[in-house]
């Protein structure tokens, strides 16, 4: 893998690259970087917590001029949270070089916006309604822009971006360079390409070769009765450092985190109904570890860099292979491992088969876990916490007491009691969720190379083949046999909503979706992938 001093960066840059950590490029990164630097348009695919952030970025900071009063490159992402993490990367790199960049995104004071607007940064990273609502506004004008990057391009257009999008670049100026970004690349990703890039180079770094897997996937087959059961007892089992729990829909989420709190879990829900304000406290406390369970929609799934996240669980299935891809790929990120569990119910074993089929992935089949399981893996995390006081030394003001208690009373009884006492009694609320609607397998055409696998090698393995040849493998029918979509529940109930941003109410576009519309989808705008495949040309 290439260090970063020999892309000819600028001094500032890679000071603050190595201010950040990053000792050597990842796979993406050693592709995309001398061709981003050369103004080529691209199409950068790899895998999840590979670092496409920083591929773009770096470049993108290297080549703004800090002459430039108006804003020279605008990054679009599909959700508030993401805008929010990309600026901050982008921030980190820029810092040495002064680059002033601002987040941009619906469900924040959109006059705060524009006064910050007038401290002319060079780069705007937003979603796409807000950034819409501000040209209208004319309050970001996008004349001098050189640079565009789509984060989480195909995600972007299946939230039925497409028009906001192109609406969007028609305003940005022919000359200038594109890139576009994502684990997973759709089919209609290409037509998005065609229309915005010249010329682009597809960049992808798929390993040929599985490698060991950095996520441990495993799924357990239970009745929707069993899952919050299951779940407690996994959690207890498997002491988790932080998780992500995903849920079908906001009712879910919402049920969930109650529940998971009512049984003394701190655990908080994330979804597209919440005030922003809400949005950004819960993402704070996961992020700071003062929550240790994020259970959260879809909105959660893509681009969210947390680190420490040692646990994903689907606690429903989700919809799409992609859906899965991303979802998972919340951990195991930066050449970490991550543990990712899924939760099936028998009538959606089909269509965990067809996510394994299309992620050219097994999913290994585990028993549910049991009481002593659990019990046994609290008691751990309990030993733990004593085994981590002793090693800080910080109990000395009990060793008085300790002496005196040790004399009258056999110390393994004691001890066993004092980790009775940390270990907390189970409590047993009972917790009833409504139940959600079995997933299951629809027909549908995919690439497997383009699934966006985490198998290794993002990190110094030898991977990237880059090769760009048509992937072969499971193009028909995988699934089960239907041939109407109509028959298989799509993402509606799913929470688009949140991640539809919105411009301010003032707006005649009022596009908030996130708050008052049960966020449903607008299919009108964009076809689900139904028939599309995710190849990558
Ligand atoms: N060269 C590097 N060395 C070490 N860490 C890195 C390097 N590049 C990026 N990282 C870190 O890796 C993590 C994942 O990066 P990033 O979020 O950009 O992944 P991604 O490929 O965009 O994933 P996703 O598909 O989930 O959006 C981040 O914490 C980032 O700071
Ligand atoms: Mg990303």
């Amino acid at each position: 893998m290439k260090t970063f001093q020999e892309f000819g960066l600028e001094p500032t840059i890679l000071r603050a690259i190595t201010e950040m950590g990053f000792e050597e490029s990842t796979p993406i990164q050693e592709k995309t970087i001398p061709l981003a630097m050369e103004g080529r348009d691209l199409i950068g695919q790899a895998q999840t917590g590979t670092g496409k952030t920083a591929a773009f970025g770096i470049p993108l900071i290297h080549k703004i001029n800090m002459k430039e009063e108006r804003i020279s490159a605008l990054i679009m992402c599909p959700t508030r949270e993401l805008a929010i993490q990309v600026a901050e990367e982008i921030e980190k790199l820029g810092r040495f070089k002064g680059i002033r960049s601002l987040p941009i995104y619906g469900g924040q004071d959109i006059v705060k916006q524009i006064r910050a607007l007038k401290k002319k940064p060079q780069i705007i990273i937003g979603t796409p309604g807000r950034l819409l609502d501000h040209i209208n506004r004319k309050t970001i004008k996008l004349d001098d822009v050189q640079t565009v990057v789509l984060d989480e391009a195909d995600e972007m257009l299946d939230m039925g971006f497409m028009d906001d999008i192109q609406s969007i670049l028609k305003l940005v100026p022919e000359e200038r360079h594109t890139m576009l970004f994502s684990a997973t690349m759709p089919t209609n990703i290409q037509k998005l390409a065609q229309q915005f890039l010249r010329n682009p180079e597809h960049v992808s770094v798929i390993p040929k070769q599985v490698s060991a897997p950095l996520i441990d996937q495993a799924y357990i087959e239970l009745h929707e009765k069993q899952k919050f059961e299951a779940l407690s007892r996994l959690i207890d089992m498997e002491a988790p450092d932080l998780a992500i729990i995903f849920g079908r829909t906001k009712r879910r989420v919402d049920e969930l985190a109650e529940a998971l709190q009512k049984r003394g879990y701190a655990a908080e829900g994330l979804h597209g109904d919440l005030s922003q304000n809400q949005r950004d406290n819960v993402m704070r406390k996961f992020r700071d570890g003062s929550i240790d369970v994020l259970v959260a929609t879809d909105v959660a799934a893509r681009g969210l860099d947390v680190s420490g996240v040692t646990h994903v669980i689907n606690f429903d299935l989700p919809q799409d292979p992609e859906s899965y891809v991303h979802r998972i790929g919340r951990t195991g990120r930066a050449g970490k491992e991550g543990t990712a569990w899924t939760f099936v119910t028998p009538r959606e074993i089909d269509h965990l088969h067809f996510i394994e089929k299309v992620t050219r992935h097994k999913i290994n089949k585990k028993p549910l876990p049991s009481l002593a399981e659990a019990i046994e893996g609290k008691q751990k995390m309990t030993a733990e916490r004593i085994l981590d006081v002793l090693q800080n030394d910080t109990q000395a003001e009990f060793k008085g007491l300790a002496i005196q208690m040790l004399e009258q009373y056999d110390s393994v009884n004691l001890l066993a009691a004092a980790m009775k006492l940390l270990t907390g009694d189970k409590k047993e609320t009972n917790i009833e969720l409504t139940p959600e609607d079995p997933i299951r397998a629809r027909k549908k055409k995919f690439d497997v190379r383009s699934s966006g696998r985490r198998v290794g090698g993002g990190y110094g393995s030898s991977s990237g083949s880059g090769d760009r040849r048509q992937g072969g493998g499971y193009s028909s029918g995988a699934g089960s046999s239907s041939s109407s979509n109509s028959r298989y529940p799509r993402k509606d109930s799913r929470d688009y909503g949140s991640n539809r941003e919105g411009g301010s109410s003032s707006s005649s576009r009022n596009r908030e979706y996130g708050s008052n519309n049960s966020g449903n989808r607008d299919r009108s705008r964009a076809p689900r992938k139904s028939e599309d495949t995710l190849v990558n040309k």
